[in-house]
């Protein structure tokens, strides 16, 4: 054999190989049989309701010492250092042992729903946020979007959420960059096909434009509709509850998400100045099954109630000092599809 004949048949064994062991495209990424096979689980979520499998929390830890109780701005009732960049929006400094407290609460009842809890890892530093894990990612059908937060004490949540996300071996399907601003709780799933931004101060048009590309290879359409005043994110004023069944606080939402929610058939139950407006920021860890605040108010508990929702209400008002809730304290990285 001439070497260009040996040259040419070692050419055509190599193709014949590797076209006989090639991958293929299907089935896709995000089916759980590939997720399982390659990254130990189908992790990802394409609702709000489905049963919860698995949720990433962080317990309030040492971070929250960085509240200094000499650093009051009184004209406006905080406690913060704006050099520092930490706020505490809340007229006594953090009672940690309490919110651990009520934060083991939360955790507990969560396994007890069988629930996998993971806690996100690593120093936290002076990020005295970081116990809300909504917000530095958003979870999608295949993985995670790690956002970039739009409060300087919160920018490094990313990093240690990327970390653990990597333990953990929860695909990362994009890290927002350039000038994109954007906390996961201000996303919210409407159906499997159609999800929600808030943008306002602290998650603009460009972060909604890139999770929307992400989505957008998912066949799910995006709305982006702005928030009021200086409100952070939308679950503050929206919360799926069931396919199909929405809580919401309308003097947080537009009036264009409103007609939203009508056009895709998402029937409200609007919560009144009267009602303990936290009750909003509730969890479902199966659909019309919540884990809710304790101190709703019976016109509310009774609304919920005629709609057949169940729930466990849990002491919460330590961690609310805060500035968040049980909703925000959670990120589910496994739903069941509804
Ligand atoms: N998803 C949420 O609404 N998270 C609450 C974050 C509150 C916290 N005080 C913050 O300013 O980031």
């Amino acid at each position: 054999m001439t070497d260009e004949a040996s040259q040419s048949s070692a050419h055509w064994i190599y193709n014949q190989t590797v076209k006989m062991f090639a991958a293929g495209a299907t089935p896709e990424f995000e089916e759980a049989d590939e997720l399982e096979k390659y990254w130990g689980r189908a992790w990802g979520i394409d609702n709000d309701v489905g049963r919860m499998r698995a949720v990433l929390v962080h317990r309030p830890g040492d971070e929250l010492k960085v509240v200094d109780p000499k650093k009051r701005i009184p004209e406006i009732g905080s406690y913060g250092d704006i050099k520092e960049g930490w706020y505490f929006q809340s007229d006594r400094v953090p009672p940690l042992a309490e919110m651990q407290a009520q934060h083991d609460g939360l955790t507990a009842a969560l396994r007890a729903e069988g629930v996998d809890v993971f806690e996100i890892e690593g120093d936290h530093g002076k990020r005295l946020k970081s116990c809300y894990a909504r917000d530095p990612l958003i979870m999608v059908k295949g993985g995670a979007i790690v956002c970039r937060m739009g409060a300087r004490i919160r920018r490094g949540e990313e990093l240690a959420v990327t970390r653990t996300l990597a333990k953990l071996g929860v695909p990362i399907l994009r890290t927002l960059s350039g000038s994109a601003l954007m906390e996961g709780g201000s996303f919210a799933w409407i159906d499997d096909k159609t999800a929600v931004i808030g943008c306002g101060v602290r998650v603009n048009h460009e972060g909604a434009a890139q999770v929307g590309e992400v989505l957008k290879r998912q066949g799910v359409e995006l709305i982006v509709t702005d928030l009021v005043g200086y409100d952070i994110h939308i679950d503050g004023s929206f919360l799926m509850v069931d396919k199909g069944l929405a809580l919401v606080n309308p003097a947080g939402l537009s009036y264009a998400f409103l007609q939203d929610l009508k056009r895709l058939k998402v029937e409200t139950i609007e919560i009144e100045p009267s009602d303990y407006g936290w009750v909003v920021n509730s969890l479902a860890v199966a659909p019309r099954k919540l884990l809710i605040p304790e101190g709703g108010s019976n016109r509310l508990l009774d609304q919920l109630a005629k709609k057949g929702i169940e729930w466990k209400a849990l002491p919460y008002d330590a961690m609310h000092l805060n500035g968040g809730g049980i909703h925000c304290s959670t990120t589910p990285l496994i739903r069941d599809r509804v």
